[in-house]
């Protein structure tokens, strides 16, 4: 978990689903580390959230409040805001989150609306849950890159520990691998129901393993492994 939170020094923004921030009520700070970075330095919190289901009262936004994180960001989708004073926009905003609506919560819409404005974010780690990471395995841009599934992701850490996060704990449940078309090679994998075919995923090579303490983690690339010096 301290490499995690080494990591989200590193970012200018930390992006979670709704469904991460209702099962675990995380803080995506960097407290963990010996000399955690001021909160204005800290990475800006992100919430995928297309109805505004963000619990008022989450720890994102009670440390912007005490002045012990930065401010949070809800992406949500166009029309869901209501003018009703009951509606949650009211309370999220009262408790000092930052709305933006967007068309439709697509990864090449988020990426843009996190780009520009005041925003500017550069660099953004995308910590979770099952459901985001999934997404973003299997979305292509429509504008950058190969237009390849995987094409967004510049790098992917993966962390095997031999602790069980299962129903009984947060309840992650990871993307069937079938469904992920990121791959390591040129070999193809089995098409969805209802697809015909599956288009070839961007290539990622791993470009560093190590262990942490009793947790194995790579880190993969995209593109090809630079020949060796
Ligand atoms: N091991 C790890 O490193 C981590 C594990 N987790 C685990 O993941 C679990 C939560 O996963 P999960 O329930 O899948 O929830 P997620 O955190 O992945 O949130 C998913 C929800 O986000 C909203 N959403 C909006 N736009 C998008 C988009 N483009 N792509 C995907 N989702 C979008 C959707 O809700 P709506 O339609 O309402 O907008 C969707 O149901 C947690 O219990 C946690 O323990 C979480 C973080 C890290
Ligand atoms: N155990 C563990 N290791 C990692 O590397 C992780 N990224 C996580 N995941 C998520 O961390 C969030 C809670 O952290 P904070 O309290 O915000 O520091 C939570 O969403 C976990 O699912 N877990």
């Amino acid at each position: 978990m301290a490499m995690t939170h080494y990591l989200r020094t590193v970012h200018d923004a930390i992006l979670v689903g709704v469904g991460t921030v209702i099962n675990d009520n995380p803080r995506l700070n960097a407290r963990l580390l010996p000399n955690p970075p001021a909160p204005a330095q800290q990475p800006r919190p992100i919430i995928l959230d297309t109805h505004l289901r963000t619990p008022a009262g989450c720890r994102l936004l009670t440390n912007y409040q005490q002045g012990l994180g930065r401010q949070p960001v809800i992406l949500h989708s166009e029309g869901c805001e209501g003018q009703d004073q009951k509606h949650p926009r009211v309370d999220l905003e009262a408790a000092g989150a930052q709305l933006i609506a967007l068309r439709t919560l697509d990864w090449d819409n988020i990426l843009e609306a996190l780009g520009k404005g005041g925003l500017k974010v550069q660099r953004l780690m995308v910590e979770g849950g099952a459901r985001v990471i999934e997404t973003l395995l299997t979305s292509s841009s429509r504008s950058d890159g190969d237009g390849r599934a995987g094409g967004l992701i510049d790098s992917l850490v993966i962390t095997v520990s031999p602790n069980f996060a299962g129903s009984d704990a947060t309840g992650y449940k990871s993307p069937r691998w079938q469904d992920v078309v990121v791959k390591t090679g040129k070999e193809s994998v089995a098409p969805r129901d209802g697809q015909e075919e599956v288009e070839e995923g961007a290539q990622f090579h791993v470009a560093k393993k190590a262990w942490f303490g009793d947790d194995a983690v790579w880190m993969w690339k995209r593109g090809e492994k630079p020949a060796d010096k």
